[in-house]
């Protein structure tokens, strides 16, 4: 019997300081996350950093935090109910780090009777510290507890025709009216470390090259696990789709952390020098999310806003992630049908 299951990257069980170090120390420990030998993460991770993040962090959340719990995981569960109400495979969610464990959905997938798993991992992107890190506890879990189990992971969809469309009219409809003169893509940052160690050439991308990136416009096979790449192509695809003007629209990347040169521009540093230059409207969109989050929610519509005004910028609008947006739930929909049915005529 075929079910699916969601992935995302989960939150902690509550905004105290004691639940963030322990949510904290589970995703930084991943070797695709901080990818530095162990004896050098556990040092840098339990050494320094959980003396002094969490309690900056539990702050944070504080501030995003909803009755119902995290934002991302009761969005996540809407999503999910979403897919379920549409759907006549069981649909179970699991986050990577976190106590909603990916083998809790496992579990709960198995004990209906599933025998054959279609993995989601809720992030258009492909990167080492998401859907690589999902893909490959996947199938630990699935050797070591339920090694009859198939899985069969759905790949990066960024640059797919649909959810292209799904993304664009979600920025439309919250843009309407609205006479911003920029649209930010910004994008969950990552280590220029990681994408020299995800491409399969050796030789293709140049993570630094931060003024034209040649590399990402140039074709190659590398683009298949090139997170810069990837996202570069949704702020093209999506200024495609929406006819937007050159210059109107750009990328840049958020959450950097460290010391080490992550991509750039860096989102703050781009917001401030836009408000320094004399835009006064600014739209921001966040398309590495599926779901809203700390990221999202405090980094860009709190802190973000709060640069932006600090040098003069005047309306700052931030547009939600597609959520439970019920394009997006369609589509996920659609893709599930797909995969059931080819896999019920070649079977
Ligand atoms: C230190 C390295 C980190 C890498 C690499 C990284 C990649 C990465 N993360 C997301 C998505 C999310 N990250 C979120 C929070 C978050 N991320 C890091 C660090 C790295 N992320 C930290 C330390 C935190 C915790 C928050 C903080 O202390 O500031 C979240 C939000 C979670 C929530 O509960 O709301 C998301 C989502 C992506 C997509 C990505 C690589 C592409
Ligand atoms: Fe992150
Ligand atoms: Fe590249």
């Amino acid at each position: 019997m075929k079910g699916v299951l969601l992935v995302n990257l989960g939150s902690p069980d509550s905004p105290e300081p004691k639940d963030v170090k322990k949510y904290l120390g589970e995703f930084l420990m991943d070797e695709r996350v901080i990818d530095v030998p162990l004896w050098a993460r556990t040092l840098l991770v339990k050494g320094i950093v959980l003396n002094t993040r969490p309690k900056q962090s539990a702050k944070a959340y504080k501030k995003i935090w909803w009755d119902e719990g995290s934002p991302l995981i009761v969005l996540s569960e809407r999503l999910q109910s979403g897919i379920q109400n549409q759907s006549s495979l069981p649909v179970a969610l699991g986050m990577r780090y976190g106590s909603m464990t990916m083998m809790k959905g496992f579990q709960e997938l198995v004990d209906k009777g599933v025998d054959d798993i279609l993995l989601i991992p809720l992030y258009p992107q492909f990167a080492m510290a998401t859907t690589e890190t999902i893909v490959v506890l996947a199938d630990e879990i699935r050797k070591e507890h339920f090694p009859k189990v198939k899985i069969t992971d759905l790949k990066p969809f960024y640059n797919d025709p649909k959810y292209i469309e799904v993304l664009s009219n979600s920025i439309a409809k919250h843009l309407e009216g609205n006479d911003y003169e920029h649209l930010l893509f910004s994008y969950h940052g990552v280590p220029e470390r990681h994408i020299r160690k995800s491409d399969i050439t050796s030789s293709h991308c140049k993570p630094n090259d931060r003024i034209d990136c040649v590399c990402c416009k140039t074709p190659s096979p590398a683009h298949e696990f090139c997170y810069k790449h990837q996202c570069k192509e949704v702020t093209r695809l999506v200024g495609e789709h929406l006819n937007m003007t050159e210059g109107t629209f750009s990328t840049s990347f958020q959450s950097r952390l460290g010391f080490d040169p992550w991509l750039q521009p860096y989102t703050d540093l781009t917001i401030e020098r836009m408000g320094k230059e004399g835009v006064k409207k600014l739209a921001i969109v966040t398309p590495a999310f599926v779901s809203d989050c700390l990221e999202t929610l405090e980094e860009i519509a709190m802190e973000g806003e709060e640069i932006f005004h600090e040098v003069g910028g005047k309306d700052f609008t931030t547009i939600p992630c597609l959520n439970d947006d019920s394009a997006f739930v369609d589509l996920l929909s659609q893709w599930i049908n797909d995969w059931a049915k080819a896999e019920t005529v070649t079977a």
